[in-house]
């Protein structure tokens, strides 16, 4: 049985961020698996544990992040956070940042940390869930020390994905889902962005020994069977 339990958010309390200090320690609910049933501890992942278990999602446009994210929610029971949905979300509802956000997207570069981080951090907050897949961020390694220093944490894992760049464009190209930035121009603009300040963040995990990279060509399912183990253990486990 799952049950809620109140507790201080521990990204309050583990933060060193002034912003965050100034707001004081904050009631949060977090979920609690109760049967006592003991499940595989891997990843310091524990039947009663709620600390927040983060993993980011990294690879260039088109890589298949968001696809592949959608299997990892339906397997193992993550809340998917995607940075870009979070700030198209912005634009569509014409929130104070939309605007900017809305250019910078056309021009594929990278929108403030602080805006970004915010966002995150919000959907972190309002989750029920402690396993959090981040998509897309961070984009820089500026992203990556802004997100250490507010959230207070640094990931679990981190997935890339690793995909040829002609089959990115191609994939991107075909999307067809009305982004203002699946076009060459932009495309080529984010590729740009991907290896100058994308890369070196994977880079730094690869050295931390927390990179998972997987080969993003093929089959969605024949992808999927090299994400599945990075997560063993994860699985969602209900009373029957
Ligand atoms: N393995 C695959 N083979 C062929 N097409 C794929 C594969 N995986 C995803 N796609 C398709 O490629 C497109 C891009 O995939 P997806 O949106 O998951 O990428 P992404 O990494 O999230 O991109 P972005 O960074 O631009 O958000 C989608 O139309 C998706 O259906
Ligand atoms: O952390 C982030 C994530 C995204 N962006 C901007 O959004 C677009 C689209 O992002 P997707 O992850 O491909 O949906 C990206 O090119 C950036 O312009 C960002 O600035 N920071
Ligand atoms: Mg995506």
């Amino acid at each position: 049985m799952w049950r809620r339990v109140a507790s201080f958010s521990p990204f309050i309390s583990s933060t060193k961020s002034s912003t965050l200090s100034q707001l004081g320690p904050t009631l949060k609910i977090w979920e609690s698996f109760t049967t006592g049933a003991p499940i595989p501890v891997n990843h310091g992942i524990s039947s009663k544990d709620s600390t927040p278990f983060i993993t980011f999602v990294l690879g260039g446009p088109g890589s298949g992040k968001g696809t592949q994210c959608a299997k990892i929610v339906d397997t193992f029971g993550f809340k998917h956070l995607s940075a870009g949905d979070l700030l198209r979300r912005e634009i569509a509802c014409n929130s104070e940042s939309g605007s900017t956000i809305l250019d910078t997207i056309k021009e594929g570069q990278i929108v403030p940390s602080e805006v970004t981080v915010r966002l995150i951090r919000r959907e972190m907050e309002l989750s029920n869930n402690h396993k959090f897949l981040i998509d897309g961020f961070p984009r820089s390694e500026e992203n990556r020390i802004a997100f250490e220093r507010i959230i207070g944490a640094e990931p679990n894992i981190v997935l890339f994905f690793d995909c040829p760049e002609e089959e990115m464009v191609k994939r991107v190209l075909n999307r067809n889902q009305g982004r203002v930035d699946d076009n060459i121009d932009t495309i080529k603009k984010r590729l740009k962005v991907f290896e100058a300040l994308n890369l070196p963040v994977v880079n730094h995990y690869a050295k931390k020994g927390k990179l998972h990279k997987i080969c993003a060509v093929g089959a969605e399912d024949e992808i999927f069977e090299q994400v599945r183990p990075v997560f063993a253990g994860c699985e969602v486990i209900s009373e029957s």
